[in-house]
C-alpha cells in the first residue's frame, strides 16, 4: 500500500426520499435563527417551500441565483443577508444556487446548509468561484464548504432530462479526472470509482423514466461521491477546458463538461492507464484504452450534446481556447501542448470520436 494522507471535509450529510422533512432539525442543529433562502427564479416555488418549512427561522427568499456567479449577484445578496440580519444560507437548487450561498459565506462566514438538485457536486467541496469582469476566478476556503447537506432525491425528479444527463456527465468528469489525480489516494478512488458506476447505471433508468425514484436516488448519491472527489483532490485539464470553454465562451456549464470528457481523457489515456482502466472497470467497458470511448457512447446512448458546436461554441474561439488552456500551469498527467489541445478542441467542436 503506498503512503498518503486523507483529511475528510466535515459536513454532515442527511440523504432520502422525503429527507427535506428534517430541515427544521437541521437548522436547528446549526444553532441558525434567520436563514436567507436562495435559489435561482425557476426554482422560487422550491425556495417558498423550503422558507414555509423553516416557519419562523426564515429571514426571507433571494431567488436570483444565477450560472457562474456574476460578482453583482454575490454583491447583492450579500447585501440582502445583511439588511435582514441572516445567520445562515439556506441554498436549494444546483451549482450556482450553492455557489451564491457560498460567495456570501466567503466574505461573511455564514455557515450554508445546502439542499442540492443537481449532480453538480459543489455542496461537498470547499471549492468557489465568482465571475468579474467576464473571468471567472475559483479557488479553495474552508469557510465555504457546506455545513449541512440534505439530499432529497424527490427534489431531482423534476430536473429536465437533458439537464440530468448533462450535470451526471459532470459528476462523471469529477471523478474520472480524480483518478488519475497526483494528490489522489486509495480513499478518493474508491469513491471516484463507486461514484462513476453508480452515477452511469442510474442515468439510463432516468433518462427511461425521469420520474424513476430509485434511478434519481442512485444518481444522488453517485453525484455525492463525485463531488467529494472534485473537493479532495486536483483537478486537470478537462477542468481547466471546461472553465475557460464555460467562463470565456458563457456555455452552458454542465453541457460543457458532457461535450469535452471523452476528448480529455483520451489526451490523457496514455500517460494515465491505471486510471483508464479504473473507469473503464466502472462503465463496464472490458478494455482500459477504450474507456474515452465508452464515456462518449455512453454520451450518445443518453441524447447529450456531443460537439461544442451544438452548444454554442463558435469554431472561431478554438484558437484562443486553445491559448487560454496553456497559459496557466496545472497538473495533468500528460504533458499541455498547444497543438495537441487546439486538435482536441476541433473534435470537440465537431462531435468527432475522441483520439489521443
Ligand atoms: N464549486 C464547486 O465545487 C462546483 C461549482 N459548480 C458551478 O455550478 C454551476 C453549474 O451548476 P449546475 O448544477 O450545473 O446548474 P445550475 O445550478 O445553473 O442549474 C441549471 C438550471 O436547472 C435548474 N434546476 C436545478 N435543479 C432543478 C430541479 N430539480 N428541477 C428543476 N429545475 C432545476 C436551475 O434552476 C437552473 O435554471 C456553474 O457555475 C459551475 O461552475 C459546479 C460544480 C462544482
Ligand atoms: O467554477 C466553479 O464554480 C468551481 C468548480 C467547478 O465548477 C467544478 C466543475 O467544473 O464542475
Amino acid at each position: 500500500m503506498r503512503a498518503f494522507s486523507y483529511l475528510p471535509h466535515p459536513s454532515r450529510v442527511v440523504f432520502g426520499a422525503g429527507a427535506l422533512q428534517h430541515l427544521g432539525r437541521e437548522i436547528e442543529a446549526l444553532g441558525a435563527r434567520r436563514a436567507l433562502v436562495l435559489s435561482t427564479p425557476g426554482q422560487a416555488a422550491q425556495a417558498e417551500r423550503v422558507a414555509a418549512l423553516l416557519g419562523e427561522r426564515a429571514a426571507g427568499v433571494f431567488a436570483r441565483a444565477v450560472m457562474h456567479v456574476p460578482i453583482e449577484s454575490a454583491q447583492e445578496a450579500r447585501r440582502e443577508a445583511q439588511r435582514l440580519g441572516a445567520d445562515c444560507a439556506v441554498a436549494i437548487g444546483g451549482g450556482s444556487t450553492t455557489g451564491l450561498g457560498k460567495a456570501i459565506a466567503l466574505e461573511s462566514g455564514l455557515p450554508i446548509l445546502a439542499i442540492p438538485t443537481t449532480y453538480a457536486g459543489s455542496e461537498v467541496t470547499p471549492i468557489y468561484g465568482i465571475t468579474e469582469g467576464g473571468v471567472k476566478k475559483t479557488g479553495r476556503d474552508a469557510k465555504v464548504l457546506p455545513r449541512t447537506v440534505i439530499y432529497d432525491p424527490e427534489l431531482t425528479l423534476s430536473l429536465p432530462v437533458p439537464l440530468s444527463v448533462a450535470s451526471g456527465l459532470n459528476a462523471l468528469a469529477h471523478a474520472a479526472e480524480g483518478l488519475y489525480a497526483h494528490d489522489g489516494n486509495p480513499i478518493t478512488e474508491l469513491m471516484a470509482q463507486e461514484g462513476l458506476r453508480a452515477m452511469a447505471a442510474a442515468l439510463p433508468g432516468l433518462v427511461a423514466d425521469a420520474r424513476d425514484l430509485a434511478a434519481r436516488g442512485d444518481a444522488l448519491y453517485g453525484a455525492w461521491l463525485c463531488g467529494i472527489v472534485l473537493g479532495q483532490v486536483s483537478m486537470g485539464l478537462h477542468h481547466k477546458l471546461c472553465h475557460t470553454l464555460g467562463g470565456s465562451f458563457n456555455l452552458p456549464h454542465a453541457e460543457v463538461h458532457a461535450v469535452v470528457l471523452p476528448h480529455a481523457l483520451a489526451y490523457n489515456a496514455a500517460a494515465a492507464p491505471e486510471a483508464m482502466a479504473r473507469i473503464a472497470a466502472a462503465l463496464g467497458e472490458p478494455e482500459a484504452a477504450q474507456a474515452p470511448q465508452a464515456v462518449q457512447r455512453l454520451a450518445a446512448r443518453l441524447g447529450a450534446p456531443l460537439s461544442l458546436r451544438a452548444i454554442g461554441m463558435p469554431e472561431g474561439g478554438l484558437d484562443r481556447a486553445a491559448d487560454l488552456a496553456v497559459q496557466a500551469a496545472y497538473p495533468n498527467p500528460r504533458p499541455l501542448e498547444r497543438a495537441a489541445l487546439r486538435a482536441l478542441l476541433q473534435r470537440a467542436f465537431d462531435g468527432a470520436a475522441p483520439r489521443g
